[in-house]
């Protein structure tokens, strides 16, 4: 028995995940990381805890199997995205500590190219938002505020990357600097319909262009893992964005088909085929994990508070201790009694774009208990994500796409089945979830097992899928509309504030 090895690299931990070829898990290493926030809006990693602890991860799933790593097939890395690194590349060693995706620091540079009314040049190239969220400010600002740094840069001494081209310099012991397209879609920098960096991008934001990754299909020979970090040296056959990769994962190979991933917070992709789409509902066309010759997108959305609601019911207002005492909670009454909770404690994300909403809980009685609070947390992430795909469907519908026909499900809070079911009325299709709720890791080990020749096509891989359960929705579509124009008027009360 052959085995592929996920490194999966995330914004709070690393995690290393060892399959079988039939996409079982063998054996899983995980370990958190510190996160520094030296300034409000601003958050950061240092570089070598983001290695090392993967390191750590990579070496203890091997000795926790017992296998041989000479068994490993191929290895692949999935990744928290826009995370910015600058390394000198003589040295290896980083430049600054890593910009977090979630770090707002590039929002001044943002807005002066607002004002030149840049933002749809840009969006039509990159599918993307002209936001901080993304690689591009994040870069610049290093460039401009490290000492010496635009200097070395164009002598040609730094080397940028996500954080996949930062593992990938790390384990091959600096001989690989190369992203693949899903993460140089999340950069600003990379014209997503020529799939090459885009020289007046570049010009925009002031970046040298030698400091760039090559950019690769995502299921490619990256070359190996060194013989000195496994003790055996493994092919790097694939490399995609966390979110893309769990599009894979899930097994999304064909247009109309969809995945929402429940964690702290919700990411919802649609594959659009070929079809690139500059949106006019607040969403992004990214590139799909690419496996094969061409350009294929995916439409993508997300919420900012998803699991995080349930997080502040245990750590701001103290009425469960764990995460998972939510769904007896909230199950204990049979329905919110009029309450709603919009958890827009960071502002809101797709379709509503607003930095400066805050979270509201309305329709409070001397009834409302903890259970309605809490009933009301659980549905207010598929109320989000129900706007978010309702967005996404009028979107595709507009221009004769295909429509969703169902939504396939993972992320932590993806266990909670009257979440699930709720999410299955709300959006009039059914809700699936997979026996294997670890996608992210597992399509990047599927990308890497393409690669090395262990499965022919997607076909195969579409038919290792498996479905656990299937939640059917339970309510007529009056009803459902209903409740989306109560929560759309408690967004907008949200917005007042
Ligand atoms: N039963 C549950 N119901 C709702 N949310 C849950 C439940 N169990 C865990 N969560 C939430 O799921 C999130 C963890 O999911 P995970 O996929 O591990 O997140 P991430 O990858 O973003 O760290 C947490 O925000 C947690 O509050
Ligand atoms: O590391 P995660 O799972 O929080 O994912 C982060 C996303 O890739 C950010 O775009």
């Amino acid at each position: 028995m052959d085995y592929l090895l996920a490194l999966d690299q995330g914004t709070s931990s690393s995690r290393s995940i060892l399959f079988d070829l039939q996409g079982n898990i063998v054996a899983m290493a995980q370990q958190e990381f510190p996160q520094y926030y030296p300034q409000s809006g601003w958050v950061e990693h240092e570089p070598q805890e983001i290695w090392q602890s993967q390191l750590a991860t990579l070496r203890d799933v091997i000795r926790q199997s017992g296998i041989s790593p000479n068994r490993i097939v191929a290895a692949g890395i999935t990744n928290q995205r826009e995370t910015t690194l600058v390394w000198h590349r003589k040295t290896g060693q980083a430049l600054c500590r890593a910009i977090v995706w979630q770090d707002r620091r590039g929002e001044a540079l943002c807005s002066e190219l607002r004002e030149k009314g840049l933002e749809l040049f840009i969006q039509t190239r990159t599918g993307l938002k002209l936001d901080a969220y993304f690689s591009a400010t994040k870069l610049s600002w290093m460039l401009d505020n490290v000492p010496g740094a635009r200097k070395l840069a164009e002598q040609g001494e730094l080397a940028f990357g996500t954080v996949d081209s930062w593992l990938l310099w790390q384990l091959s012991k600096g001989r690989v600097h190369a992203t693949d397209v899903s993460n140089a879609s999340r950069t600003l920098l990379f014209n997503v319909r020529n799939n090459g960096w885009d020289p007046e991008l570049l010009d925009l934001f002031g970046i040298p262009a030698s400091m760039l990754p090559d950019v690769l299909p995502s299921s490619a020979f990256y070359g190996q893992i060194d013989e000195t970090i496994a003790g055996h040296s493994i092919p790097i056959g694939g490399v995609a964005g966390d979110q893309q990769s769990a599009l894979f994962g899930q097994a999304c190979f064909q247009p109309g088909m969809a995945k929402n991933t429940y964690g702290t917070g919700c990411f919802a992709l649609l594959h659009a085929g070929g079809h690139f789409r500059v949106s006019e509902n607040g969403l992004l066309t990214t590139r799909v994990a690419q496996h094969q010759d061409g350009l294929e997108y995916a439409l993508e959305g997300s919420v900012f508070i998803g699991g995080a609601v349930v997080q502040w019911l245990r750590d701001g207002l103290g009425i469960i201790q764990q995460s998972a005492q939510v769904q007896p909670l909230a199950d204990s009454v049979s329905d919110s009694d009029g309450v709603l909770f919009v958890p827009a404690f960071t502002g809101l994300g797709a379709p509503y774009w607003d930095a400066n909403a805050r979270g509201t809980i309305t329709g409070l009685s001397r009834a409302t208990t903890a259970a309605h609070i809490a009933r009301a947390a659980v549905e207010s992430i598929a109320y989000q994500s129900a706007a978010l795909l309702e967005a996404m469907s009028l979107e595709v519908k507009a221009d004769n796409g295909v429509p969703l026909q169902e939504l396939r499900v993972d992320g932590g809070a993806c266990v909670n089945n009257s979440l699930m079911q709720f999410q299955a009325d709300l959006l009039g299709i059914p809700v699936v979830r997979p026996q294997m709720i670890e996608t992210t890791a597992l399509g990047a080990a599927y990308l890497a097992g393409l690669q090395l020749g262990v499965w022919s096509g997607t076909d195969e891989l579409a038919a290792l899928w498996r479905e656990e359960h299937r939640f059917e929705p339970n309510i007529g579509r009056d009803e459902a509309t209903s409740l989306m124009e109560k929560w759309n008027r408690a967004v907008r009360q949200t917005m007042a504030t």
